[in-house]
């Protein structure tokens, strides 16, 4: 049983709904069984589901959602030739949802993602825990993930300088001595990287010599990603402020007649984290969580990765390395100058990655066709 209200829960500024700000993008080959369990949450928000696989398969939306739904064919007349960059067979296509949004948050979780009630009772415990026994912390009540993912985008990131107290916008929390004040405004948000609970987002190795290895652990927290690392940006339950950084969230050539899978998201959090580190915007990663309920096959899912598994020892130190001009001073310019990099120096590693340089072009053409009024972004301004 929850604390009674104190004045400082009473006082916790609202979360705004942004429902008419921010799409939910759901990438499936299942029927969408899964939002009668988000209902109460996802209800307000307009959908874009985006069909993977046969398109001639018809996939069932529970009644009572706002939802435009896009299949293989829908991708092939609306962009044409251009469809070519959107992956097929893979959670990858997703980002062609991000695309035809027109809203500035977009929301995107995996079919097999809930929010558990007997678990968000251990949540609660958990909390309630914390509130009898160490602190009083406002919150203090069950944080629904699209809420939570609001609350990360709409308040500061500080990757300039690490705060030992993590997020200090948070209400209970804050800046703690020895922070720069000149650093306390913080930058504005471009991602917010959620977590997951029950099945980790392992991959195939990892998968294999742990199969029943299950994440329990709540970490109270969200973090800021620090300027210059890197991190493994998982697609399952992640939010972004799409004006902000849209056109760099491409999530690579994947599935369907490629050499990789499973590497869709990670390609897209390394342009990004890169890109938002050169135009000072903030990636924050911890809460929410969402209960990621089903593992997939570690066996299909190594033979999707292996490539990536030692392409990435050579990837990640291309990105540690990567310099972006001063005059690429929008998502865009970065992206295509990411691109010709991409071309320049991963092309040795394997001819997959010359495709994927021209796949980056063409999504940046694609999205600026599809989104004519481009954005540009300075110093972590919106212009
Ligand atoms: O060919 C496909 C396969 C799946 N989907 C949809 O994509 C998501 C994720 O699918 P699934 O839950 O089966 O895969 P996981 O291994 O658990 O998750 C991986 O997918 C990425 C995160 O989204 C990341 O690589 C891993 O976390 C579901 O919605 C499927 O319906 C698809 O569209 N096409
Ligand atoms: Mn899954």
């Amino acid at each position: 049983m929850a604390e009674p209200a104190t004045a400082t829960q009473a006082a916790a500024p609202a979360v705004p709904q942004l429902k008419d700000e921010l799409d939910i993008v759901i990438p499936t080959i299942r029927n969408l069984d899964f939002l009668e369990m988000w209902r109460p949450f996802f209800q307000p928000y307009h959908l874009i589901i985006v069909q993977d696989g046969d398109p001639s398969k018809t996939i069932k939306v529970p009644d009572g959602f706002d939802y435009e739904l896009y299949n293989r064919n829908d991708i092939n007349r609306i962009l044409g030739p251009k469809a070519s960059c959107i992956s097929f067979k893979d959670s990858a296509c997703r980002c062609f949802g991000y695309m035809v949004s027109k809203k500035k948050y977009i929301f995107t979780i995996d079919d097999d993602c809930f929010h558990d009630a007997a678990l968000w009772n251990v949540y609660c415990d958990f909390i309630y825990f914390h509130l009898t026994k160490v602190a009083k912390d406002p919150s203090g009540k069950a944080i629904n993930a699209l809420e939570q993912h609001i609350k990360n985008l709409l308040s500061p990131s500080t990757p300039f300088f690490f705060n030992t107290l993590y997020d200090p916008f948070r209400d209970g929390a804050d800046f703690v001595r020895g922070y720069p004040f000149s650093l306390r405004e913080g930058v504005p948000t471009a991602v917010s990287h959620g977590l997951w609970l029950n099945i980790p987002d392992y991959d195939a190795p990892t998968q294999l010599v742990k199969p029943l290895e299950r994440n329990t652990r709540f970490v109270d927290a969200v973090l800021t990603i620090p300027k210059g690392t890197l991190f493994p940006m998982c697609g399952m339950n992640l939010a972004f402020d799409r004006e902000l950084i849209g056109p760099a969230m491409y999530f690579g050539l994947m599935g369907d007649g490629q050499p990789i899978g499973r590497y869709d998201d990670m390609w897209a959090g390394w342009c990004t984290k890169v890109i938002c580190d050169h135009l000072g915007l903030g990636v924050k990663t911890g809460l929410p969580y969402i209960y990621h309920s089903k593992a997939s096959n570690p066996f299909v899912n190594l033979r999707k990765e292996y490539k990536g598994i030692f392409w990435q020892e050579e990837i990640i130190p291309f990105f540690q390395q990567t310099v972006l001009p001063k005059d690429c001073t929008t998502v865009q310019k970065c992206y295509i100058e990411l691109a010709k990099q991409v071309k320049e120096k991963l092309s040795k590693v394997d001819p997959y990655f010359d495709k994927l340089a021209e796949a980056m072009v063409t999504w940046i053409e694609a999205w600026d066709e599809l989104n004519p009024t481009g954005s540009s972004v300075i110093n972590g301004k919106a212009k």
